[in-house]
């Protein structure tokens, strides 16, 4: 599990290593993560003619890890210039730069004449901005990064960005003004919440973290209140199980699926493939004859009866015919305390549900930015745009969650998921070729299918279900299925950018996601054993042991 903090506390943190360590001695790790970095992206063109790479520096310390690393970049063999966007850059390092040999400029602002030619490169280190920026990039910066995007984007220069992408860094993830967008992160000491936060989070690319060695009290009290967490393949592993000997379908879990109607069949069938690859023991169906059929032609191991589930998903795709039925299936799990996903169309469901007697604990909702909106503003009562939920996903996530009681997932490129007890999950989506008609409702079906095994496992005496966790790692399977069917790699060396997918393809790549985290977990289980044999190999030989 990834912990992002907020930027303070790590600064704070930072500032006390810094005080103890040699000189710069920080700033050199954190420009050897920077110079790793490019050398691993920059790998893939090596043999294609020179690889050219270009230091962005402003005045900060920002500025002093990219000048460091583009010195290391030149040492290392490369051919780096770097640009200076700044009267006062960090001395030090911008000497050891030219006496690496890096071609050092000043890059005068505002660009009147555009980005100059010097600047075209393989790869951009941006080093303007930090955990140093205050308030929005200010004039002439500010346009100069909107420019350095914009060429960047039509020359397909890639860009890694130090510590943060230069214009964001607000602990909530909003962006006040220009950011210049990166691929990559190399963030230093700790990722920290813009990173994984939107809209901010959109612009760091992949991110990876630098070792600075600042050690985990040195990060204060309370800072778990205000972190975000980032579920990995080990975390997501662990929420699957292999069936084993004991099991039986209904120890595996029995999803029901109200989705699809005569009007909009195809939500139903995605919904019940999103179900049916997560690997629950039994999918029911309660939906219009229309969709039953196609399902049952596809999937003949649907049931289509009700009976009895241990969670249900109701939504996508639902007409004025259908509507009934399935508002009588979120009632129906909602009395039994079972799970409940309510996705799209099913949205509009919780004003009603929400008088009925008991909490909507066990209910996710799974709006995107524009459903959330509709839901604030009819929750509300006042005008809430689809741009005011972006602006801040977060704080709107947040507010849903406060207002229903409920598991907030809020999809997109950067899916948050806010639970009841205020944690704060966020999943990078994998490949834009995820945004897809009816790729949601195959999320339902996904999400659905797993908080059902995670109740059946809470039945046969497993751990308690997680509602939010379990949430997030269905998010995570889905998004790596997008991946996958897609074909694309976009942060990988080999750049795979992937070819548009189906909602039905990325539904049928969830069984080998499944697969693949079923491999991850007895990894994951053997280094905590041997991790935990270690640990206890140096206690002394305890009373119970010694009786043996
Ligand atoms: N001190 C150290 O030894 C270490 C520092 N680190 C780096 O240092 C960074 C923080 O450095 P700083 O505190 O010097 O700050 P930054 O370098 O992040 O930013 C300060 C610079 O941005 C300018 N600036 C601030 N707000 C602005 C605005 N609204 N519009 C335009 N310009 C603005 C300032 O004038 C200054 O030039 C971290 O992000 C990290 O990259 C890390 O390398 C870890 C070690
Ligand atoms: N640019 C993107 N990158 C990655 N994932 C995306 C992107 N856009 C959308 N997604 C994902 O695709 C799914 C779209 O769901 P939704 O908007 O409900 O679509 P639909 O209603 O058509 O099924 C969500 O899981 C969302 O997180
Ligand atoms: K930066």
């Amino acid at each position: 599990m990834i912990h992002a903090l907020p930027p303070q506390t790590v600064r704070e943190a930072e500032r006390r290593a810094v005080a103890r360590a040699p000189r710069d001695a920080l700033m050199l790790r954190a420009a050897r993560g920077v110079a790793d970095a490019v050398e691993r992206l920059a790998g893939g063109r090596v043999g294609e003619g020179p690889v050219g790479v270009v230091a962005l520096a402003g005045g900060g310390d920002n500025g002093g890890d990219a000048l460091y690393a583009a010195a290391m970049l030149a040492r290392d063999g490369l051919e780096v210039r770097a640009a200076l966007l700044s009267d006062h850059p960090h001395a030090r390092a911008l000497a050891e730069a030219q006496a690496a040999g890096v071609d050092v400029r000043r890059l005068p602002l505002p660009l009147d004449e555009g980005v100059p030619g010097w600047l075209t490169a393989d790869l951009w280190v941006d080093g303007l901005t930090g955990t140093g920026l205050r308030g929005p990039l200010r004039e002439p910066l500010a346009a100069a990064v909107r420019e350095l995007g914009r060429a960047a984007r039509l020359a397909g220069t890639r860009i890694v960005a130090v510590d943060v992408p230069s214009g964001s860094g607000a602990e909530d993830g909003t962006v006040p003004g220009a950011v210049l967008p990166a691929d990559h992160t190399v963030t230093m000491g700790a990722v920290k919440t813009p990173l994984l936060l939107p809209p901010a989070a959109q612009y760091a690319g992949s991110v990876e973290t630098v070792d600075l060695g600042l050690d985990a009290g040195a990060y204060g009290e309370g800072a778990p209140s205000a972190e975000v967490l980032r579920p990995e393949a080990s975390d997501v592993s662990l929420m699957l199980r292999v069936p084993g000997p004991f099991d039986h379908k209904y120890t595996r879990g029995v999803v029901t699926v109200a989705a699809g109607s005569d009007t909009y069949p195809g939500a139903g069938v995605l919904a019940v493939m999103g179900a049916l690859g997560a690997g629950p023991g039994m999918v029911r169906l309660e939906s219009s004859g229309r969709t039953s059929r196609i399902v049952l032609d596809r999937h003949p191991g649907v049931v289509t009866a009700s009976g009895r589930s241990q969670a249900a998903v109701v939504g996508s795709g639902l007409d004025s015919e259908i509507e009934h039925r399935a508002l009588s299936v979120a009632r129906r799990a909602l009395g039994r305390g079972i799970p409940l996903v309510l996705d799209a169309g099913a949205l509009g469901f919780v004003s009603a549900l929400r008088t009925d007697p008991g909490p909507l604990a066990g209910v996710v909702l799974t709006p995107h930015a524009g459903e959330a909106a509709t839901l604030l503003a009819e929750l509300e009562d006042r005008p809430v745009e689809r741009d005011d939920v972006e602006a801040r996903p977060l704080a709107g996530a947040r507010r849903l969650t406060e207002l229903t009681g409920a598991t907030v997932v809020l999809k997109g490129s950067v899916t948050l998921v806010v639970g009841t007890d205020g944690r704060v999950f966020s999943l990078e989506g994998t490949t834009g070729w995820a945004g897809v008609a009816g790729s949601g409702d195959v999320l339902a079906g996904v999400m659905g299918s797993l908080l059902a095994q995670r109740r059946a496992e809470e039945e046969r005496g497993g751990d308690p279900l997680d509602v939010a966790l379990t949430a997030a790692c269905a998010v995570w399977i889905h998004a790596e299925a997008a991946r996958l069917a897609a074909g694309a790699d976009p942060a990988g060396p080999a750049q795979a950018l992937g070819a548009p997918i189906q909602a039905d393809e990325l539904a049928s790549a969830v069984p080998a996601v499944i697969g693949g985290l079923v491999r991850v977990a007895q990894e994951e289980r053997r280094t905590r054993r041997r991790r935990t044999w270690a640990q206890t190999r140096d206690e002394a030989p305890s009373a119970p042991a010694a009786r043996l």
